[in-house]
């Protein structure tokens, strides 16, 4: 078994209650052993983040309340000094949560119930004696916005400026979204259990949650059988060994070809990055297919890349009279992947050609930019087609291709994206701050790495080049978009490390993909041996 190449899930409120829930009836591990686990998690990091010994614990009266119990408890026999605030009565809580308040009300532990806004001054003055607090109030059983009496406490919670560690999820947020619903706890650390939830990685929600660990409370490995959601981290595990082996006798041609069409006047940077970004990421050559009337700049621009020019009456821009000429050329051509849109313009006549050529083109496709807007309301091509194709739209490009509003896609960009690919059957890149990938066979997976600095013109011309690459050197297109992904934000990472975010710039990520290439290969030396520990921080999951 191959158990370094593990799936990082995440998922909504519900999917985590199933799969608590099928833990527990179908496999029989008792509900109390994976609160206890939980429990045990929270306690270890507790152990090896936070300085201090004194610590209140508020606990809600569902089992996030009693994650809370049984960390006072194991806390408590650590020898830290502990009080425990409970939103209830003993006798009004259920379950698990009730079982570990009886056992904690025969310990010497402090118990005091809060249910009462009156109490709330009396609470913040014993906030301010401890060295840190822990919010058990709400997990993922939050059923709507705190209001009353909960907003207050969590208020008075954030106002103590205590280092805050909350169970499972900060209180008050949802776990099915990035969205802020109401009231909530910034935390300093959030401990979760089994797998991440969507608010954990997308913001906003995800500034309140602090450093993220993740604990494995005994929900199998194997959970696949038992989950229907396939939304994941985009991880490490997920890319390596990816690359294709090079072969001492290979050649050019073994690591494909990959055409790109586009260029415009005022826009010949673009696929010129494009073509210089698909050799940086291993493509064996690279051509842009231009206007012959910016075919000098080419020439001058490009030296490893070559370049075909189609006459243009000297428009500068491509129109519709040569489309018989570039589909042909590019048909005819060795290219094993067709890159179409960086820098193409948005005058009609191009429109038509971009539509024209995605109609006839047989080759594996990426279409970015005003190739994606060249298919807006015309969308039904892409079901026409039989080929490979990933499409790349940021925010408003996705916008404008799927006729909903940005705030619409960017509620749920996961769920908008998988419709989009399952419907359409291409791969989705949703890019954003939170790029994500959806596959015509339903699979999501968020990238989390990747920087603000990368919000600058050009580094999605560089992406489509390194699509183009990788679909061209062969990769299957699911592992070709996760790969690209990952790479395009890894060496966004590294230049913004050496850089600093607010000079990256586009041609910057070109000349650090040799770096990020590099990291993954080490990397992927030590998969092997590498294995997640019970306790796991995101940036252990994600594994660079
Ligand atoms: N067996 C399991 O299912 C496990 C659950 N675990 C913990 O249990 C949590 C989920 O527990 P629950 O489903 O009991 O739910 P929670 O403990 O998250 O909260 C539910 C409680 O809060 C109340 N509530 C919800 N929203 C409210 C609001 N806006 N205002 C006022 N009251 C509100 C509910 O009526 C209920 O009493 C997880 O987050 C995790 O911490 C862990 O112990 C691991 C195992
Ligand atoms: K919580």
């Amino acid at each position: 078994m191959d158990f370094w190449r593990k799936k990082m899930l995440v998922t909504k409120a519900e999917e985590m209650r199933n799969l608590d829930r099928e833990t527990i009836e179908v496999l029989g591990i008792p509900g109390i052993v994976l609160m206890e686990n939980a429990a045990r998690g929270v306690t270890s990091v507790i152990y090896d983040k936070l300085n201090g010994n004194s610590v209140v614990v508020i606990c809600g009266k569902g089992n996030n309340g009693g994650d809370g119990l049984a960390i006072a408890r194991n806390l408590y026999n650590l020898g830290y000094d502990v009080e425990v605030v409970l939103t209830a009565k003993i006798e009004e809580l259920k379950g698990d949560a009730r079982i570990n308040a009886e056992i904690l009300s025969k310990l010497p532990v402090p118990l005091h119930v809060v249910k009462e806004e009156s109490k709330l001054l009396e609470l913040y003055s014993l906030l301010k004696e401890a060295d840190f607090i822990i919010d058990a109030i709400f997990g993922t059983g939050l059923s709507k916005p705190a209001e009353g009496f909960y907003k207050d406490l969590i208020e008075v919670i954030n106002k103590a400026n205590k280092p805050v560690v909350s169970v499972d999820i900060p209180s008050g947020l949802s776990s099915d979204t990035g969205e802020i619903i109401g009231a909530h706890i910034i935390a300093d650390i959030t401990v979760t259990f089994g797998f991440p939830k969507l608010a954990h990685i997308m913001p906003p929600a995800c500034y309140y949650v602090g450093e993220l660990f993740v604990v494995d409370i005994s929900i199998p490995e194997d959970v696949s059988s038992l989950v229907t959601s396939k939304r994941y981290i985009l991880t490490l595990d997920e890319v390596a060994f990816t690359f294709p082996v090079r072969e001492i006798m290979s050649h050019k041609y073994t690591y494909g070809h990959v055409a790109v069409i586009g260029g415009s006047a005022g826009k010949t940077g673009a696929p010129s990055m494009t073509a210089q970004s698909a050799l940086r990421a291993g493509a064996g050559l690279s051509t842009v297919v231009v206007p012959a009337s910016l075919n000098t700049v080419f020439e001058i621009k490009l030296t490893e890349a070559m370049s075909i020019p189609i006459p243009d009456a000297e428009k500068g821009h491509f129109g519709i009279d040569t489309i018989d000429e570039v589909v042909e050329t590019v048909e005819k051509g060795k290219f094993s992947a067709v890159v179409i849109g960086p820098g193409l313009g948005n005058e009609p006549e191009t429109f038509e050609f971009a539509r024209e050529f995605i109609r006839k083109t047989t080759k594996p496709l990426i279409i970015d930019a005003d190739g994606i807007n060249a298919l807006a309301e015309n969308t039904d091509i892409l079901k026409m087609k039989e080929q490979n194709i990933i499409i790349t739209p940021h925010i408003g490009e996705f916008s404008r291709l799927t006729g909903l509003s940005k705030e619409e896609i960017l509620k749920e960009p996961y769920e908008i994206a998988k419709e989009f690919a399952e419907e359409f059957g291409v791969t989705v890149i949703l890019k954003s701050g939170r790029t994500v990938i959806a596959t015509p066979n339903g699979k999501v997976y968020i990238n989390v790495i990747g920087n603000p600095g990368m919000a600058t013109a050009g580094t999605g011309d560089v992406l489509s080049g390194i699509l183009g690459a990788f679909l061209g050197m062969g990769i299957e297109m699911e592992d070709a978009a996760k790969l690209g992904v990952f790479l395009h934000s890894l060496a966004g990472d590294i230049a913004a490390e050496e850089l600093s975010q607010e000079s990256l710039k586009a041609c910057d990520i070109i000349d650090f993909l040799p770096k990020a290439i590099k990291r993954i290969k080490e990397k992927e030396l030590n998969l092997e041996k590498h294995k997640l520990p019970f306790v796991t921080n995101l940036r252990e999951i994600i594994g660079v």
